[in-house]
């Protein structure tokens, strides 16, 4: 209890320190005058911009209030750019923990020593975060792996921040007028439970281990294998990766890796992920991302820590490729009646008033060359417009909308003309083709075959049930159904007669094929 006081009066302390309370005074609802009196109290250097502040807190607070600053800085959608931009330079670079505790870890965990699990095992781990650190070692068949690590005692410590996160933002949401907007109580309940999934790195493991499947027939991405038989919850155990981080473009070129294709392919990639598996990497900052040089893989792209993965519905899809193409087509009516028909702004919007928000805000990136144009920020746009007509906008389209950022930053670093559109525009087009027409029409029938095929049979004894249903609770359909059982009753004739048919011209067959030796059987 001591304890946890005293940690409540640090977290007050920095506040106070970094003037986070002039931060948000703003949208408090309390006098003017105290904001007089906190200048007079409290005296300190409010000189630096506010998301420098808030960055610096954070960091002062530890690594669990770092990751909530990586992760608020991912949700564009509810903060302001400033205070996103700052907080997405947040750094979980911690101290490693001891190698001794590492090694109790992979020992409870695995139930062995790594001496007696691995044949070389590297006490220096090679990376180190707040969550997790990374060791690397041989297996006893010579092959190269990387361990992961959970931090110890994680759980625990994660609770208590946590816990004190929920009485802030309790308390943002009683005093703040902002929150209503923002709701802090619903962004500090989604980051509790994106902390407890972040300690389970067998969903890691597993997600890493479904995007290596999407991706086993394709040349352009490499995923880590899994060694399963030494994966737990605690630790996991995986290929070992060898490539150049994408951020060295230096060394890449120097390499002979062709930047451009890299560039596009890197595109291909993220959209292969979005519309083909609706199964995507959404950790994609650079440190996760290497280059193969390797002669059988030259050039391909490896993806690395699979903690966070966005899935998105058909549904989701279709959102994206109606608003991408109907904003490329200048149509903002279509992007607007695409809103209201998926239910996702209010059917009582007026869709000339969504419409005219929409093309204040989307039509002046039409000033730029095509090949110049965000797709992220126009997603970013339109969710900022959307909120405007009570639309909420669903978490995994903002991490798509992060990932997308990250991908055209990363695609024009190595490529300053890469033409996103033109490298999208076909997977847009694929997906509406596959979605209507004929096309869209036999893949849904070729997906339902299954289901039809278990149904047809099922059908004369749903229809009877449904129609002694009906006779105990009559209604208006009775007359059609009654058209229907004649047709059931027609249809169960002429099944019965052809069924008889058949039987009879197979005996007759039967009986000419074999009556020759048949006839010696009956009595003389
Ligand atoms: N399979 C691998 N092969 C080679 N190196 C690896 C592998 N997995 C991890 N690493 C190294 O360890 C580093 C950290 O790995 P990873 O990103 O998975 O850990 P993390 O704790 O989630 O870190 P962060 O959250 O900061 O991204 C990577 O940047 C890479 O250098």
């Amino acid at each position: 209890m001591i304890l946890k006081l005293l940690r409540f009066m640090k977290i007050i302390r920095v506040a106070i320190k970094y003037g986070l309370d002039e931060i948000a005074i703003s949208g408090f609802k309390v006098p003017r005058t105290a904001r007089f009196i906190d200048t007079v109290i409290f005296w300190r250097d409010l000189s630096s911009p506010r998301g420098v502040r808030l960055r610096l807190a954070l960091e002062d607070l530890g690594p669990i209030f770092i990751k909530f600053g990586q992760v608020l800085s991912t949700r564009s959608d509810l903060i302001p750019p400033d205070i996103a931009v700052e907080l997405a330079r947040l750094q979980d670079r911690v101290p490693p923990f001891d190698s001794d505790i590492a090694i109790a870890q992979i020992h409870k965990s695995l139930g062995a020593h790594p001496d007696q699990l691995f044949a070389s095992f590297e006490r220096t781990p090679v990376a180190s975060a707040s969550i997790a650190q990374v060791h690397f070692a041989t297996l006893k068949d010579g092959k190269q792996v990387a361990v992961k690590v959970l931090r110890p005692g994680m759980k625990k410590t994660i609770d208590e921040d946590v816990a004190l996160m929920q009485i802030a933002a309790d308390l943002a949401s009683r005093l703040w007028a902002d929150s209503k907007r923002l709701k802090p109580k619903e962004v500090v309940a989604e980051f509790d439970k994106y902390l407890h999934d972040e300690l389970d790195l067998m969903r890691e493991a597993a997600n890493a281990s479904q995007l290596r499947r999407n991706f086993a027939d394709s040349n352009l991405l490499l995923v880590p294998e899994m060694h399963w038989d030494y994966c737990s919850s605690n630790v996991i155990v995986m290929e070992r990766m060898h490539g150049i981080p994408v951020s060295q473009i230096d060394r890449l070129a120097a390499a002979g890796v062709d930047l451009k294709k890299l560039s596009s392919d890197g595109v291909e990639i993220f959209f292969t992920q979005v519309f083909r598996d609706g199964f995507f990497h959404a950790d994609m900052h650079p440190g996760n991302i290497l280059v193969s040089i390797e002669p059988e893989t030259f050039g391909r792209y490896i993806a690395l820590d699979f903690g966070i993965v966005g899935t998105l519905t058909d549904y989701d899809k279709d959102y994206l490729s109606q608003n991408f193409l109907a904003f490329f087509r200048r149509d903002y009516k279509r992007v607007a009646e695409a809103h209201i028909e998926s239910g996702w702004a209010p059917k009582e919007t007026r869709v000339d008033e969504l419409e005219s928000a929409v093309r204040a805000c989307c039509e002046p990136i039409f000033d730029r060359p095509l090949k110049d144009i965000s797709f992220g920020q126009i997603l970013l746009r339109l969710f900022q417009t959307s909120r405007r007509f009570n639309v909420e906008v669903q978490p995994q389209l903002v991490l798509l909308q992060k990932t997308l950022l990250n991908i055209e930053g990363l695609g024009r670093q190595l490529d300053p003309d890469l033409d996103l559109w033109k490298t999208a525009k076909p997977y847009l087009e694929n997906w509406m083709a596959e979605q209507v027409g004929w096309q869209g029409l036999y893949q849904k029938l070729k997906a339902e075959a299954p289901r039809y095929a278990q149904i047809f049979p099922q059908l004369p004894r749903l229809l009877h049930r449904a129609l002694e249903q009906q006779g105990e609770r009559p209604n208006d359909n009775t007359e059609l159904l009654k058209v229907l059982i004649h047709e059931q009753q027609k249809t169960n004739r002429f099944l019965s007669g052809a069924t008889w048919t058949i039987t009879l011209v197979v005996l007759a067959l039967v009986s000419y094929e074999f009556w020759p030796h048949l006839t010696h059987l009956l009595p003389r």
